[in-house]
């Protein structure tokens, strides 16, 4: 996913977390009329529309195969729409520049560029501060290797914390954490939601724990119900 384009919005990994660090507040991540299917497969969403406000933290639940991967994909611009629009306080992603609205997959290896080091991968986006370091617990020693030399813990570790520091208005986890044992788990989460919260970071959770979408979630979404 990391340098593959993705439509029409925030073109590339690049340019989600090249350069501007400001983006015009943000009151709503939406999705409007959404019709989607990947060429020559089924049609997965058909006229969907959902509302994510500042602050909130919103789990899609749908059984597997749904389209919640896809759906999260649209929602940062990876993926265009064959209908619809997503739009972030009443505007398109943007073309250009930093995207606000950022996706952490399942696949942290899929997400970076296996020839730099993760210093320069963290910091993709802009420095990143000692807070999202430490409450991340990303080890000083991990900065200078490349991708290849980490867990895929300590590997989504760095994700995360590029991500951050691209100052999105939104974040969207999709199985994030899937990954983590559940001590580990608990200090990304406890991190991440206090994070959010402070920064009025609008959250998207998809996971298949119940547990976690119970502890994390402030309102949770059935996909199938929106997309009758
Ligand atoms: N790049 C692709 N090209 C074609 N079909 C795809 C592609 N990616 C996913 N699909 C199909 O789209 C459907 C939805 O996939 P998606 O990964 O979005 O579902 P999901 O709800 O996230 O599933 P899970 O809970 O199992 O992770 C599936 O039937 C899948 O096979």
């Amino acid at each position: 996913m990391g340098k593959a384009t993705n439509g029409e919005a925030c073109a590339t990994e690049g340019q989600h977390l090249a350069s501007g660090r400001e983006h015009a507040s943000a009151r709503a991540l939406e999705v409007r009329g959404l019709s989607f299917s990947y060429p020559g497969g089924r049609q997965l969403f058909d006229d969907l529309s959902v509302r994510i406000e500042p602050g909130e933290r919103v789990a899609f639940i749908a059984p597997s195969g749904f389209g919640k991967t896809t759906l999260c994909r649209i929602l940062a611009g990876y993926l265009a729409p064959d209908e619809g629009s997503v739009l972030v306080d009443g505007a398109a992603l943007p073309l250009r520049g930093v995207c606000p609205v950022q996706l952490i997959g399942q696949h942290p290896e899929t997400m970076v560029d296996p020839r730099m080091r993760m210093r320069a991968i963290m910091e993709e986006a802009g420095p990143v501060g000692d807070e999202i370091v430490q409450g991340l617990g990303i080890h000083e020693a991990w900065m200078s290797r490349h991708p290849h030399e980490l867990s895929g813990g300590e590997l989504q570790r760095f994700c995360i914390a590029r991500a951050l520091a691209a100052n999105p208005r939104y974040l969207i986890c999709d199985e994030t954490t899937a990954m983590f044992d559940a001590v580990a788990q608990d200090e990304i989460w406890r991190f991440l939601v206090e994070f959010t919260q402070r920064h009025e970071m609008g959250l998207v959770l998809v996971s298949h724990s119940p547990s976690l979408v119970d502890r994390v979630a402030t309102r949770v979404v059935k996909l199938t119900d929106l997309d009758e």
